[in-house]
Formats: C-alpha cells, sequence, structure tokens
C-alpha cells in the first residue's frame, strides 16, 4: 500500500490544515495551496498544531512528509500526484476551481473533492476528464476522525476508487465506499439526528444543556463503539419493530431549517467562529471548550482503536 510522495490540497480553511498534517505524517509532501494570503498565514499555525495533535495520539510517523503553503497554484501543483479540493461548498466554485486544476496536472492525476455532499457526477462536468475525478469526504477535524466517505460519481474510472481506498488505508483511515447519494452517508445520518435534536429543543420538550447530557453520555458513547446496525442485533430486531412502529411517525419530518437556527444566524450567532451560538461563550471559553473536545476525541481514539474495526 502506497501513498503518493506529492499531493496538493487546494483550500486552507477549516479542513486544509488536518487534511495537510494527516498525510505529511504518513509520510507524503504535502502542499497547500489558497488564494489568500490570511487563510495560508492561519493554516501554517493551523497544521503545526494538528500535527502536534497527531503527536498525541502516537503511532507511526513516516520518514519524508513534509508541508509547505504557497500561494501560487502552479507550484502547489507542479509534480503533484493527487489533489484534495477543499474550497468552499459553492458549486460554481468548486467547478472553476476543478477545472484550473485539471489544465495544471499529469493525466494521470487523482483529482478528489472533499465536498460535504454535492453530487460527484454534477462536480465532474466540469472535467474533461471526469473519469480522474471522485468524492473523499473527510469529517472535521480531519486529522481526528479517521473515517473517509470514498464517493466515485457515474463517470469515476474503477481503478481511481481503488486506488483511493488503497491511499485511504495507507495513512491507517477507515475508508468507507459508498453510491452517490446526496449528502452522503455520514451527513444524512449527522443530519435525521440534528433535525430531532433541534426540534426537541426548539418545542422545549428538554433543555440543550439536558438534550446534550442525554445525546453525549447515552446515545453517542454507546454508537462510538457500536455501530448502529449491530446496535440493533444488540436491542433485537423485534424492540425495534415493536417501537419504530408507533415512533417513527412521531418523529420530526420537517423540510426547512429551523426557526432556533435561521433566528440565531440572523442575529449573528454562528457558533464557535463568533463567540456565540446555541451556548453563550465568555472571554477564553470558546478555547477551553475546543482544547476539551480535542482532548476527548483523543482519548475515545485511543480506546477505540483497541476494539474491532466494526
Ligand atoms: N468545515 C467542516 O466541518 C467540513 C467537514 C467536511 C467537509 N467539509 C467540506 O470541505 C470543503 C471546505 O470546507 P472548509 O470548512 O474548510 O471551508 P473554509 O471556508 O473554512 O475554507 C475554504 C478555503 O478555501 C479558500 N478558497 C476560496 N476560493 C478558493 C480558490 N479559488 N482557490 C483556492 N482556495 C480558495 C478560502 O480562502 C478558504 O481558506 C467544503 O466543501 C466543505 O463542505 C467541511
Ligand atoms: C453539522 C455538520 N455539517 C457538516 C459536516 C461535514 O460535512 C460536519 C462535520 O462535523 O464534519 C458537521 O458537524
Amino acid at each position: 500500500m502506497s501513498l503518493p510522495a506529492i499531493a496538493t490540497v487546494i483550500g486552507s480553511g477549516t479542513m486544509g490544515p488536518g487534511i495537510a498534517a494527516t498525510l505529511a505524517r504518513a509520510g507524503t509532501q504535502v502542499r497547500v495551496y489558497d488564494i489568500s494570503d490570511e487563510a495560508l498565514a492561519r493554516a501554517e499555525k493551523s497544521t503545526a498544531f494538528a500535527a502536534s495533535v497527531l503527536d498525541q495520539i502516537g503511532g507511526d510517523s513516516a520518514p519524508g512528509g513534509s508541508v509547505s503553503f504557497s500561494s501560487d497554484i502552479a507550484v502547489a501543483l507542479d509534480g503533484t500526484e493527487f489533489v484534495i479540493e477543499a474550497v468552499p461548498e459553492k458549486l460554481e466554485l468548486k467547478k472553476s476551481v476543478l477545472a484550473q486544476i485539471e489544465g495544471l496536472v499529469g493525466a494521470d492525476v487523482i483529482i478528489a473533492t472533499n465536498t460535504s455532499g454535492i453530487p460527484i457526477t454534477t462536480m465532474g462536468e466540469a472535467l474533461g476528464t471526469p473519469g480522474r475525478f471522485i468524492g473523499m469526504h473527510w469529517s472535521n477535524p480531519p486529522h481526528l476522525i479517521p473515517m473517509i466517505e470514498v464517493i466515485p460519481g457515474e463517470a469515476t474510472d474503477a481503478a481511481v476508487t481503488d486506488r483511493l481506498v488503497e491511499i485511504v488505508k495507507a495513512f491507517g483511515y477507515h475508508p468507507v465506499i459508498e453510491n452517490e447519494i446526496a449528502g452522503f452517508v455520514e451527513n444524512r445520518v449527522l443530519y435525521a439526528i440534528l433535525r430531532e435534536c433541534v426540534a426537541l429543543v426548539q418545542e422545549g420538550i428538554v433543555t440543550q444543556e439536558a438534550l446534550d447530557t442525554c445525546v453525549k453520555w447515552g446515545i453517542g458513547y454507546k454508537l462510538a463503539v457500536v455501530g448502529p446496525m449491530r446496535l440493533l442485533d444488540m436491542a433485537g430486531l423485534d424492540i425495534y419493530q415493536s417501537v419504530s412502529s408507533y415512533l417513527n411517525k412521531e418523529l420530526d419530518a420537517s423540510t426547512e431549517t429551523p426557526s432556533v437556527i435561521t433566528e440565531s444566524i440572523a442575529a449573528g450567532r454562528l457558533g464557535f467562529k463568533s463567540g456565540g451560538g446555541m451556548y453563550d461563550y465568555a472571554e477564553g471559553d470558546v478555547d477551553a471548550k475546543r482544547a476539551d473536545i480535542v482532548a476527548g476525541l483523543v482519548a475515545v481514539r485511543k480506546a477505540l482503536s483497541a476494539t474491532t474495526p466494526v
């Protein structure tokens, strides 16, 4: 199983730095490109931080890995073997960036996108050679969540899917191959959970603190160890039939974003990035909460690595 010697990450916002640090630790020379010099400067710091978190997880650090930053896309793509596009989730922007990448790389270079759910086949229409194009959906934070959704589009060559699976395994992550569907699998499951959680809080059935306690220490903790399909076996399929027969029709089925979210956004409350969202944060609270989350993810990942993969 071999990794590309040189890989390029296009877009160095929330996701790019952790992706770069993960590949570099496995031995790849990673080039990071962004149109924004400010984003590149921030990315240098967050890539170093992600690398320090990877040190806490432990495990092998392969020789030869490195991360360099460039505001010149031709420099970032020169000699590359593998490209990951991680620019904002806007179809037209992604299409134009993909076409730009295609014009600067060799014919055998795989181009992957970290889109959260835009159909791969639609994005691939921007390329003259869509057979080399594939979805590679990392989960945030990408240096900590060791699972990647691999989504071939209708035009993706089978050999490209095979190679991406090989690459993901080579840096020690779990690849999940999926057929193309809106939102892909991870976000379909996550957004089903989030829709019900937000509805329960908005309707005043439970406080948000109590909801977070319920999910973190109840199903969150359990699902980290036992996947939903095996949980059905653990509970008994007959129990699922009995409960789902009266409960499924009661679950939230709204198709619009709930007002508690849209009203918060209108008030400038976006979450950690704006210093307040569902919760309020005083000075220093966001950094403390982020550190707490990283410590928890490092500890849980270490614990889970001693269990069976499925
Ligand atoms: N944030 C998440 O939790 C998350 C998780 C999984 C997947 N994703 C997906 O990953 C992608 C990137 O998300 P993000 O959260 O890192 O976005 P972001 O907005 O934090 O960062 C995007 C970066 O792309 C840069 N950029 C914009 N136009 C560019 C161009 N033409 N060329 C090069 N760089 C350009 C921006 O300057 C910015 O630094 C999106 O498709 C998103 O849906 C995000
Ligand atoms: C709420 C939410 N939405 C999208 C994504 C990524 O596609 C994530 C994530 O954590 O990766 C998320 O939490």
